[in-house]
């Protein structure tokens, strides 16, 4: 190729052969951000051998997925996750083509379509109530042990979270704090999610993933192995109940049922979901679906802990728009701005995925005046975005007032504002979450007062990061809560 490295945008020199890992090192979102000052928007880095464009403002953002999606909408394909050909299936790490693009149809009407998720409501009210009475019983529990009742809120969030996806995929609650049904799952899936998160020598330097330098393969394959062999015995069972119901139709239960009867689009492509996809996809929903939501919560709350203000502003809410003896539920959020704003300052200093999903070129393109060969990897910054001062006043401070006199949604438009990405890849289950989200944090203020312990003290609380599948709080929230008696009945 001819190209001149002026047709590339800028970025620091490498190393020979790891090239700049050491640039982006352990906290890869904080350090891009960094490089912003330095570079501006668009910054080239060779990562180990990989050719990679990082996108870090909205005005690039919105050129690449305004006209640019189309050749950057393949995915990079960590290592890891082609463990028992689990990419080959996937939604999240499939590549661009037919059976993908199915694959995703499919998925975006189960989880976007208003009705079908109007119907699953109630499951998420009870996966919610539950979570509360959990929290309340561990609270008593440590109380009584001689302690101040605090509980490890991110706990508790994520088992709800977890108990979601399984009612919309399974139609089954998978996790109690006490039973130890669904445990050997959950146990699992989080280690798949460890090995998921970990940034790994093969990824950047391909000529040594024979070797599998740093064994995350080889636990992969383990932690991968036990966790499709849960889901595909739910599978099976399912497909025998299928065959045993006969011809007579079931009525369409939930996101299995949805995956097992498609019959093709009537155009001769993919005419059935096989049941080792099905199983892929389901999975899948777990990873996606659970953590992202639970330390969305959990730092929506550590920020309204740390802004006493703040907290009393969506408590008054809610007590003035819904009452003091009825339950919040998800048709009432579009009544409560100021936690929905809370929600979005959320997501804007918080995105779950910092850097969204890796993206490829798939094929040669010109892009903002850079010539971006085929086959590099594309990382959009949307952590960086967030704190971007271009597009933000104070971009480091929780302001949830900044969202009341403007419209910014988290659609995918507003390129300052995307936690769940944007164009053909955007995140399909953000109407899910959006609802979720909502709800889990208006009822964790309407059922607690919540304190933090003396050795806390709202304002300087421990705001550190931890990079994993998602951003989470290095140190799990734990708060004291007090049971308020003004929610009686739905
Ligand atoms: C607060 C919660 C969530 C956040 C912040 C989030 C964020 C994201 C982001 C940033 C992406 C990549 C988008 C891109 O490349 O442009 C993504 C993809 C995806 N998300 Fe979410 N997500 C959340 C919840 C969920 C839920 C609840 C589900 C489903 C149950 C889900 C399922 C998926 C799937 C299947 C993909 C892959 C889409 C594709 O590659 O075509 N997510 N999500």
């Amino acid at each position: 190729q001819n190209v001149t490295t002026k047709q590339r945008p800028p970025g620091p020199k490498g190393w020979p052969v790891i090239g700049n890992m050491y640039d982006i090192g352990t906290m890869p979102h904080q350090n891009l951000y960094k490089l912003r000052l330095k570079y501006g928007p668009v910054l080239w880095l060779k990562l180990g051998s990989v050719n990679t464009m990082v996108v870090q403002s909205a005005k690039a953002a919105a050129e690449l997925f305004k006209y640019h999606d189309l050749a950057f909408c393949d995915r990079k394909v960590p290592d890891a996750l082609t463990s028992w050909s689990y990419n080959q299936g996937s939604v999240a790490f499939g590549n661009y083509g037919t059976d993908w693009q199915i694959l995703r149809k499919l998925c975006s009407a189960e989880l976007l379509v208003k009705n079908r998720v109007n119907e699953t409501a109630s499951l998420r009210r009870k996966c919610i109530d539950n979570m509360t009475l959990w929290i309340e019983e561990d609270s008593k529990a440590s109380r009584a042990r001689g302690g101040l009742g605090e509980v490890d809120i991110s706990r508790f969030l994520f088992y709800m979270a977890f108990n979601v996806v399984g009612n919309l995929m399974l139609s089954r609650d998978l996790l109690e704090p006490r039973s130890g049904e669904g445990h050997e799952f959950f146990d699992a899936m989080n280690k798949v999610m460890e090995w998921g998160g970990k940034p790994n020598v093969a990824d950047f330097l391909p000529f040594l993933k024979w070797l599998d330098p740093m064994g995350i393969k080889k636990n992969m394959d383990r932690d991968m192995g036990r966790a499709m062999k849960i889901v595909a015995k739910y599978v099976k069972e399912r497909v025998q109940q299928k065959k045993h119901s006969g011809t007579e139709k079931v009525n369409k239960k939930d996101f299995m049922d949805a995956i097992l009867e498609y019959e093709g689009d009537g155009q001769g492509r993919l005419d059935k979901i096989s049941e080792r996809n099905a199983t892929i996809i389901i999975l899948e929903m777990f990873f996606a679906g659970s953590e992202t939501t639970s330390s969305t919560v959990e730092w929506a709350m550590v920020e309204l802990l740390r802004q006493p203000d703040s907290m009393r502003k969506v408590r008054e809410e809610i007590a003035r728009v819904i009452g003091p003896d009825k339950k919040v539920e998800e048709k009432n959020i579009d009544d409560l701005p100021y936690l929905v704003a809370v929600v979005k300052e959320t997501l804007r200093l918080h995105p779950a995925t910092p850097l969204l999903l890796p993206r490829n070129a798939m094929e040669d393109s010109n892009y903002m005046g850079y010539q971006i060969p085929k086959n590099t990897q594309v990382i959009v910054n949307a952590w960086a975005i967030g704190r971007d001062p271009e597009s933000w006043d104070d971009p480091l401070s929780f302001k949830p007032e900044r969202f009341l006199s403007k419209k910014i949604e988290y659609k995918g438009q507003n390129f300052e504002l995307i936690p769940f990405g944007s164009g053909r890849r955007i995140c399909p289950g953000f109407a899910l979450a959006h609802r979720v989200v909502h709800l889990a944090l208006a009822s964790l203020i309407q059922s607690f007062d919540w304190e933090v312990s003396n050795s806390l003290t709202p304002g300087i609380m421990d705001m550190t990061e931890r990079v994993g599948v998602t951003l989470r709080k290095l140190v799990p929230l734990k708060a004291i809560p007090k049971k308020r008696n003004t929610v009686k009945k739905e």
